[in-house]
């Protein structure tokens, strides 16, 4: 493939997509997306649909053109929990979470030009994630360090939140932001190698 597209700002999507040996080029989609569910995986199933709908519209691409897009949302006690507002929602947040288990899921959307038409793809993956009892003091010194602030659910696996979980249940890279196992498993079903 030769003109991949990843329609995110996420450094983390980028960097995971790249250790995936993938060459490509990064578009993030600069609309306002919209979702008419509270139902997870449906979700980020129409929010990552518009991200890569977004750029795929918005250029004429040429035949072959790939485009990526991805949406991850946390979710608690069936609550969908998006990036915090500000530092007092991501500590309010950050206390729900600790001590218990909550639901991470990414939904992935591919657009393929193919004879003159966008082919498309959508899943979503899900994993869950065990915190250990954080206390507030933790939690506020974590806030702090301004990390959680764009991040769904108030914090980073992969940051300095990463050591208080106690168990983890499905693909690592899924709550960082891009299952990218999946994602070349579901390309492959398209016909498509990603890396060649
Ligand atoms: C739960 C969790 C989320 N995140 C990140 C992944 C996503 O970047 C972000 C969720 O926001 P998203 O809206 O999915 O993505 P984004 O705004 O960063 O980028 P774009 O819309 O342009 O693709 O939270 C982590 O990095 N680590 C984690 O542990």
């Amino acid at each position: 493939m030769d003109n991949i597209i990843l329609a995110s700002a996420s450094p983390r999507r980028k960097e995971l997509l790249q250790l995936a040996g993938v060459s490509f080029t990064v578009l993030p989609a600069t609309g306002e997306e919209q979702i008419s569910t509270d139902i997870p995986w449906e979700a980020v199933e129409q929010l990552s649909f518009q991200k890569a709908q977004m750029v795929a519209e918005s250029h004429f691409w040429e035949e072959g053109t790939l485009v990526i897009g991805a949406d991850t949302i946390v979710v608690y006690q069936e609550k969908i929990l998006g990036k915090p507002k500000d530092a007092k929602d991501a500590v309010q947040t950050l206390l729900c979470l600790q001590g218990n288990t909550h639901q991470v899921y990414t939904g992935v959307t591919v657009f393929k030009k193919q004879a003159g038409q966008w082919l498309t793809n959508t899943f979503w993956e899900c994993t869950d994630v065990t915190f250990y009892p954080v206390s507030l003091e933790e939690i506020q010194a974590y806030v702090k360090t301004g990390e959680p602030m764009d991040k769904a659910g108030s914090y980073g696996i992969q940051g300095a939140f990463g050591i208080y979980v106690k168990e983890i249940k499905g693909d690592y890279n899924n709550v960082i932001g891009l299952p990218v196992g999946r994602l070349l498993y579901e390309t492959k079903k398209m016909g498509i190698n990603l890396k060649g």
